[in-house]
């Protein structure tokens, strides 16, 4: 009997807040992940945003092995535990490499050794990768393992607050994280503070792994059930085996090819695995709605570095979370009611085909964005043209030909220099406010504003000191970002309302669908498809290189739509199936009425204790 709360057990606070914590830590690491990349390893958007999908791809890859690993060898509870520990020391490992003092010998602010902090922060992502995937697809099921056959109304709710949990800490870290980036820190030089970033989701993770190991002791512990991927592997292996064995023509055909594993494997084992085939055929079309949802964190993310709007880029990044935990309950209670009200069948898989659509307008409103940045973008000269740039210091406007026929007037700055010899300085200098010219125990101070994305050149006559500061011309080249960061919001309103269709939808399907023992198989195929959308925006983005941003997002926006037909077309042949019925059903035909195969479960059960407590196995059981 476990401690109960309110009819819930109490070991859930233990994982709620667990969860909480943990995804504190991992989408805090991920809002400053691609500014890591592009501002302090200096690289280029196209690398930032490939290795950036590359590491989100491997996180969505390493649940098949963490579910392997519980099923199999571990369990649940010390699989978790072991991950996380894996998971701890990669966020450490992550914050260490963020530390430009490691390895700024000279003192001038940048790395001196780049391939030093390169190896350290990737060897840091590959654990954070293995820790947070492998523990993925064991948290939410070992909570569900808390609750007993009474409890069935509150387990629902309890998935509900998971999900809400994850993003409540999706939402604080991404509000915090960035904060804490843009403070100045260091030991020889004040750089931006990526140690502080990184460093705190890191001290989240350790909090939730001590968080998760003080409810140990009121946790329900199932013990592994051996290895059900690997099982499902052999049996599809014989069918596809024995089928070949048998191609001539001569031999019968059976109803469906997993029944060529009849011969060898269990009827309840092989319907099983028809309706999870079944299932993961839907799935084939799903990956490109995470090809586009990913795609926030990284080039909607470096297309906001164009954009102005100082505190708005924390909160825009933070919109997703919160339309998740203001969408959910109002699709769930008021939208979807609403529509069934009216007489229609809003169904599953007809959902996930509205979010993909929603998802595809998402990244048409980020492509008109685009269209509006690049309006404020300068011109560089292209490979057919030169560009020249004559700053007239003489008093009146002068006519300048360019042979052959070309005549430009050239505007006086109204400044006259008094001597021939010029010298010119370019500085690229970050969040600048104010300087000084200093010249003996002269100078002048310039404060003003100077905004994001400009370029100034200033104009100084060799008279200025003895003169006046007033003689100095300020002439901007290129004008600030103009473009407001509010117009990305179309954009991630869109997206999120596609999530809570698709993403929502997709994870209550997959769990009704999926017989009882191949839940957690059907959820990593399920992450499955996020692995494999990551990989698909690695390929487009480094093969299908576009000259222009916004016809890449409407390039990805027109596959999405194209994948959303085919995939209605397949869910209009997708019949609905009640797995526990289907099971029901094969038993009765191998001869086995229910209450038998309850009777019969329970000896076995009992035998098995016996041997156990004869051997002088401890072991916790439901
Ligand atoms: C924060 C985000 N809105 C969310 O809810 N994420 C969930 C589901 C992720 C689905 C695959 N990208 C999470 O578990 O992090």
């Amino acid at each position: 009997m476990t401690a109960e709360c309110c009819g819930y057990p109490i070991s859930i606070f233990f994982i709620v807040v667990n969860e909480f914590c943990e995804r504190f830590s991992y989408y805090g690491m991920r809002a400053v992940l691609v500014l890591y990349f592009r501002y302090f390893l200096l690289w280029d958007d196209d690398l930032a945003t490939s290795i950036y999908h590359a590491f989100v791809a491997l996180c969505y890859l390493t649940p098949i092995l963490g579910a392997i690993i519980a099923d199999s060898w571990l369990g649940k509870f010390k699989t978790i535990i072991y991950l996380s520990i894996v998971y701890a020391i990669g966020q450490v490992t992550m914050a260490i490499s963020t530390i430009h003092d490691i390895t700024d010998a000279n003192r001038d602010g940048t790395p001196d050794n780049f391939t030093f902090h390169i190896a350290l922060s990737m060897l840091g992502l590959i654990l954070i990768a293995l820790g947070t995937g492998g523990i993925k697809p064991c948290v939410a099921a070992f909570g569900g393992d808390q609750f007993q056959e009474h409890q069935s109304r509150q387990l629902n709710t309890f998935f509900s607050v998971f999900y809400l949990c994850i993003n409540a800490g999706s939402l604080l870290s991404t509000l915090i994280t960035p904060v804490l980036r843009a403070q100045e820190c260091g030991i020889h030089t004040q750089q931006q503070c990526y140690p502080l970033a990184f460093g705190v989701p890191a001290v989240l993770m350790v909090i939730s792994l001590v968080v998760f190991i003080a409810g140990s002791g009121m946790y329900v512990k199932t013990d592994p059930e051996g290895n059900i991927m690997w099982s499902v592997c052999k049996c599809i292996g014989f069918a596809i085996k024995n089928r070949f064995r048998h191609r001539s023509s001569s031999y019968p055909k059976r109803e469906h090819w997993m029944d060529w594993a009849n011969e060898k494997y269990d009827k309840l084992l092989i319907a099983q695995i028809k309706m999870v085939l079944k299932v993961l055929f839907l799935y084939i079309p799903l990956p490109m709605f995470w090809t586009l949802f990913d795609q926030k964190g990284s080039r909607w993310t470096l297309q906001a570095t164009t954009m102005s709007g100082d505190f708005v880029s924390i909160l825009i990044s933070t919109v997703n979370p919160i339309l998740i935990l203001t969408l959910v309950p109002i699709m769930d209670r008021l939208i979807f009611p609403l529509i069934q009200k009216c007489g229609l069948n809003f169904s599953p898989l007809k959902r996930m085909t509205v979010g993909m659509l929603f998802a595809a307008m998402a990244f048409v409103s980020a492509a008109l964005v685009q269209i509006e940045i690049d309006k404020t973008l300068p011109n560089f000269p292209s490979s057919s043209e030169s560009q020249l740039k004559v700053v007239n210091t003489y008093s009146t406007t002068l006519n300048v030909t360019i042979s052959p026929n070309e005549h430009l007037l050239i505007e006086s700055f109204g400044v006259q220099l008094h001597t021939s010899k010029h010298t010119y300085s370019t500085i690229s200098c970050m969040f600048v406010n104010d300087f000084s010219l200093i010249h003996g125990e002269q100078w002048c101070e310039f404060s003003r504003k100077f905004g994001f994305g400009a370029s100034y050149t200033f104009l100084i006559p060799s008279t200025v000191f003895s003169d006046d500061c007033e003689s100095i011309t300020e002439v901007e080249d290129m004008k600030p970002n103009s473009v407001h960061m509010a117009l990305q919001i179309p954009q991630y309103f869109l997206i999120t309302t596609g999530e809570v269709m698709f993403s929502v939808t997709g994870l209550q399907f997959s769990y009704s669908q999926a017989p009882k023992n191949m839940k957690s198989v059907l959820q990593a195929g399920w992450l499955c498809t996020n692995a494999v959308g990551n990989i698909i925006v690695l390929i487009v983005a480094e093969l299908g290189k576009l000259p222009k941003q916004w016809a890449e997002y409407l390039l990805f926006a027109s596959l999405l739509v194209a994948v959303s037909i085919i995939f209605s077309i397949m869910a209009y042949f997708y019949t609905y199936i009640d797995p526990a019925e289907i099971e029901a059903q094969v038993r009765k035909e191998q001869g086995l009425e229910p209450e038998e195969m309850e009777k019969e479960t329970l000896e076995m059960e009992e035998k098995d204790e016996d041997q156990k407590n004869e051997q002088g196995v401890k072991q916790t059981k439901i």
